[in-house]
């Protein structure tokens, strides 16, 4: 059994296998630049966050209909549960589908038809972040935002993604006011690629309670203690750090260095398909490379249900961190 966990950091779009995406594209009748699934597999060596991207918005071509994002969704779960995920915070990137002629409603819908019926299903608790792409406008965002407005009953919170550097956090000023306003929990990516300057105005500017990555706050010691003091919580993604060259090696990735500091560090997969793993396969990459001792992934664990917006049920975030504590890793004496 695996260590139970919360996943936080998790782009639905990012967890298209290919065999799927080519299930889809024969479904909807939409062409795709590969033979087959080995040659798709083979395009995933990337340099930078924008190679990925460029991949990740093509193939998203195939996700056309509510059957294609509840089929989607319905992929993901079992896979999670299977990776011990006990509560999923899920992002979806409506702009990317919405440039595409694939109205929001189609797109809540359909997750909603998985996520809805996904405790039941799979003992998986689910909420939905919505995020903007941050290389798009600040009016696209307000516009998205008004869109989502019939379905902020499904929608926990927003969320900023895509290209980071040259689009700091203070664009979405306005939009992050507005949603605040709507009550919806706030979130952005910041510090993956971006400078640590990035981190300080997610969370001043646009009033954000976590920070995904974040990997490039231990370049400002003043930041550090920061984050460390207010309990700001990071969803760090060491896979995606690793495939995305934000890390050179994972024997290198900072995360020893950031739980000594006393960050709320929490471990997530980011887009597991394309990153080679999902979120207990990066649980177990860390542990190997970076020699994680058992109550170290027990505290990951215990971060996870701390930083996830679980407020309105706390009754369960308790029972999940109870589970945690009573976790007995396999093979101990
Ligand atoms: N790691 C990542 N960073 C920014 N935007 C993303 N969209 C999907 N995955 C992303
Ligand atoms: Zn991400």
């Amino acid at each position: 059994m695996p260590l139970p966990k919360a996943e936080l950091h998790l782009h639905i779009e990012g967890t298209l296998e290919p065999e799927l995406a080519f299930a889809l594209a024969a479904r909807n009748g939409v062409p795709l630049p590969y033979a087959h699934t080995d040659e798709l597999r083979k395009a995933y060596q990337f340099d930078d966050l924008q190679s990925f991207l460029n991949l990740y918005y093509e193939l998203m071509a195939v996700l056309r209909t509510e059957q294609d994002f509840e089929d989607l969704a319905n992929a993901y779960l079992p896979r999670a549960a299977a990776q011990g995920v006990r509560h999923a915070e899920i992002f979806f990137d409506p702009q990317a589908h919405i440039a595409r002629g694939v109205a929001m409603g189609t797109v809540v819908e359909g997750l909603w038809r998985a996520l809805g019926r996904s405790t039941e299903n799979h003992g998986v608790s689910t909420q939905l972040i919505m995020c903007f792409l941050r290389d798009e406008s600040a009016e696209s965002a307000l516009e998205t935002l008004e869109a989502a407005k019939p379905y902020l009953d499904r929608i926990i919170g927003i969320g900023l993604d895509s290209a980071e550097v040259g689009h700091p956090p203070a664009k979405f000023r306005e939009v992050y006011e507005a949603a605040a306003a709507l009550g919806l929990r706030r979130v952005a990516h910041a510090g993956e690629e971006g400078p640590p300057e990035y981190i300080t105005e997610a969370l001043d500017v646009l009033g954000v309670e976590r920070i995904d990555h974040g990997l490039r706050c231990m370049e400002d010691d003043a930041l550090v203690e920061r984050l460390v003091r207010e309990r700001v919580p990071l969803t760090l993604c060491p896979l995606s750090n690793v495939r995305l060259r934000a890390v050179d090696v994972l024997a290198e990735h900072p995360l020893p260095a950031m739980l000594d500091a006393g960050l709320l560090c929490t471990v997530n997969s980011d887009d597991p398909a394309y990153f080679g793993g999902y979120v207990a396969d990066n649980f177990h990459a860390v542990r190997d490379a970076l020699g994680l001792d058992q109550e170290r992934m027990r505290e990951l664990a215990r971060n996870s249900f701390v930083a996830s917006f679980l407020e309105h049920d706390e009754e369960r975030r308790a029972r999940y961190l109870a589970e945690v504590e009573a976790y007995d890793f396999p093979g101990r004496p």
